[in-house]
């Protein structure tokens, strides 16, 4: 049984279309991240789930019970928003308790349950603080201890982290995720962030121009992606454009590729990520998936090495750890290898019409 279906869920606000037909199974207890650039439809989904939204079609379903039209406050679902809407004139206590006080819950259990949620989210006896004496991240932790007051069956929040400095932000991901972990609780999170959702998502949810692309745990999203948007959103790629000239074979700027999954003619477009393409001296015999070029710039990134080859006018980036540094100099002739079962075959008609891929060359 999943504890929440979307089913076509469609919002349209006159003619324009901000969400096309979402439809996603959320199994109880995962952690769902909602990521997409700017505009991509991902506030206006997580609305229409929490019911602050009207949908203009499809369903929304909580344990096979239809919640489509049922008013935000009779979900039973924890809200966080951006801008956390704390009452800066009561503590952090008087805060996490004042959804408890609406449902009438008596004073002392109200004061116990909100230090539990105090030291649920690492504010031991900080009930009676001013929130307007709290710095960001312990609001942060206020507002998420107050969504979490009433035991909701879904915790929805959009973009939690983004007011936070990156340092606290990353800290935070972390210990929002281990919080859900210890809970348990169906989570939704929207963010643009990739990072922030590979970090704390057990399903990553990819959405461009209102569509859901792709919904998958992090690992296959960035290993498998579906098409050429999410391959070029999530992390570096090299997107390759060729013809498959043979069963199997595929012609690539460059050179030839030989490799599994390609269709049998046509166009082929393939997404390689830089860390799976290797780089070889021009003395090295050349081969099967070996395409030749020039390195034109190298740049050192600490933890790693990145390159960028000119390969028949098209620049591929390919990225080894420092210990594994080709002894290849910029100006010199190379050999690119791009291994069979490092190419993931995209949809062609799914190649992004502004490029920003590694495999773009800048003009
Ligand atoms: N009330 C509204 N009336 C008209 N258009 C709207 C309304 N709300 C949202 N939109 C449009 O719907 C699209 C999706 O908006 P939404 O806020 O869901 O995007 P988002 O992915 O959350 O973006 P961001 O990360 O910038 O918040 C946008 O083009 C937006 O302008």
């Amino acid at each position: 049984m999943s504890a929440l279906v979307l089913d076509g869920l469609t919002k349209r606000y006159g003619s324009f279309t901000a969400v096309h037909g979402a439809s996603l199974r959320i199994p109880h207890g995962r952690f769902v991240c909602l990521l997409g650039p700017s505009g991509c439809g991902k506030t206006t989904l997580l609305r229409m789930i929490a019911g602050l939204e009207e949908p203009s079609g499809g369903q929304l379903l909580i344990d096979d019970r239809d919640i489509t039209t049922t008013p935000a406050h009779k979900r039973d679902f924890g809200m966080v928003f951006q801008s956390l809407a704390l009452f800066p004139h009561l503590s952090a206590g008087e805060n996490i308790a004042y959804p408890l006080r609406i449902r009438g819950v008596p004073a002392d259990e109200r004061r116990r349950k909100a230090e539990s949620l105090l030291e649920l989210v690492r504010l031991p006896g900080m009930a009676d603080r001013p929130v307007s004496q709290l710095s960001g991240g312990q609001r942060q932790r206020v507002a998420i201890a107050r969504a979490l007051a009433l035991e909701p069956k879904l915790f929805l929040l959009d973009e939690p982290l983004s007011a936070l400095d990156a340092k606290l932000r990353e800290a935070m991901q972390i210990e929002l995720k281990q919080l859900q972990r210890r809970l348990g609780i169906t989570t939704i999170v929207v963010t643009h962030d990739q990072r922030e959702a590979m970090t704390m998502a057990d399903l990553v949810v990819v959405m461009s121009e209102g569509r859901i692309r792709q919904a998958a745990p992090p690992m296959e999203v960035y290993r498998r992606p579906a098409d050429a948007f999410v391959a070029d959103f999530i992390g570096m790629t090299n997107l390759l454009e060729g013809e498959v000239t043979a069963p199997g074979r595929a012609s690539v700027p460059g050179g030839e590729l030989v490799l599994g999954g390609l269709p049998p003619h046509g166009r082929a477009l393939l997404s390689v990520r830089p860390e799976e393409v290797l780089l070889h001296p021009a003395t090295t015999p050349n081969g099967a998936n070996r395409l030749t070029g020039t390195l034109s710039f190298i740049r050192d990134l600490g933890a790693s090495v990145e390159f960028r080859i000119d390969v028949a006018g098209r620049e591929i980036v390919a990225l080894t750890r420092p210990q594994d540094r080709p002894a290849v100099e910029p100006g010199a002739a190379v050999i690119v290898e791009i291994p069979a079962e490092a190419c993931v075959v995209l949809p062609p008609e799914s190649r992004a019409p502004d490029g920003g891929t590694a495999g773009e060359r800048p003009s």
